[in-house]
């Protein structure tokens, strides 16, 4: 399948048998966390997030954390061993680093470097709705850290989030920590929130891109010409985008630095 990113030409390769798709907006039955916004119809916005001393902490804490699963697969860093080396360590021993992407998807909220009620706020303010981030669907307190290395398939394929259960009436946040650059941060296709299901082509359970496999179902075609784009937050801020937008095909095209990036879901309280 053919895509543009920022109008560079891109192309993915997604294996896994399609579903049926009905004429149906999944957003139209939904709660929709960007409502209100002047940023509605695109579905993301990007801006400054947290006060420079709080988001910094929560940057190094994050960048230590992945130092901790490094040693934890039996690749003990210095303590200010750089993240965006990452894949200098790693190499192409893809099996370690599934390891450390084990360690790192799922984390519970006591690791979070900051605490969390401060990105609670924050993320309330910017959509406008009291959020948490609180799953009422399997009512888990979670964030997850994406690791991608330059020139692998490390990113996941082309997805709505709401593909998958549980994650139905949310807001997503992106937040760079290393290597998060105009070449390799998140992907998304402005407005595709509202696109209906008969639109779009996707896999029916999970899908092979690129030869790896994810269980996020994945796009494999689409009517509207797939143009995305990266919105690029700089250190300083965080993307906020609607988990109903078709987002990700992420590739890192930095010459030499991994991207770390927190990724996590606010719920209406
Ligand atoms: O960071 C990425 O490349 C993908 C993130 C994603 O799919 C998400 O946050 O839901
Ligand atoms: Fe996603």
């Amino acid at each position: 399948m053919k895509a543009s990113i920022n109008a560079r030409e891109v192309t993915y390769q997604i294996e896994g048998e399609s579903g049926q798709a009905e004429d149906k907006v999944l957003l139209a039955d939904s709660i929709d966390l960007t409502r209100g916004n002047s940023w509605s119809g695109a579905g993301y916005m990007v801006v400054e997030f947290l006060p420079a001393p709080e988001q910094q902490q929560l940057q190094a804490g994050l960048e230590a954390l992945v130092r901790e699963a490094l040693a934890a697969v039996g690749l003990p860093v210095a303590a200010d061993f750089p993240v965006a080396d990452y894949h200098k360590l790693i190499g192409d021993d893809q099996q370690r680093h599934l390891a450390v992407v084990n360690l790192t998807k799922e984390y519970t909220m006591e690791r979070l470097p900051v605490p969390a009620a401060l990105l609670e706020a924050r993320v309330s303010e910017l959509c406008g709705h009291r959020v948490q981030a609180y799953n009422p669907w399997d009512q888990m307190r979670l964030f997850h850290l994406r690791l991608v290395r330059p020139g692998r398939s490390d990113n996941n394929p082309l997805h709505r989030d709401v593909w998958l259960p549980d994650y139905d009436d949310c807001l997503n946040i992106y937040m760079p920590v290393t290597g998060s650059t105009a070449d390799s941060s998140l992907s998304l296709v402005p407005g595709s929130h509202w696109w209906p299901e008969n639109r779009v082509e996707r896999t029916q359970n999970g899908a092979v891109y690129n030869g790896v496999t994810y269980t996020v179902p994945a796009v494999k075609h689409t009517v509207e010409p797939l143009q995305l784009i990266r919105p690029n937050p700089g250190p300083s801020e965080v993307l906020l985008f609607s988990p109903y937008l078709l987002h990700g095909g992420a590739v890192n095209l930095n010459a030499d630095a991994t991207r770390l990036s927190l990724e996590m879901r606010f719920w209406s309280v």
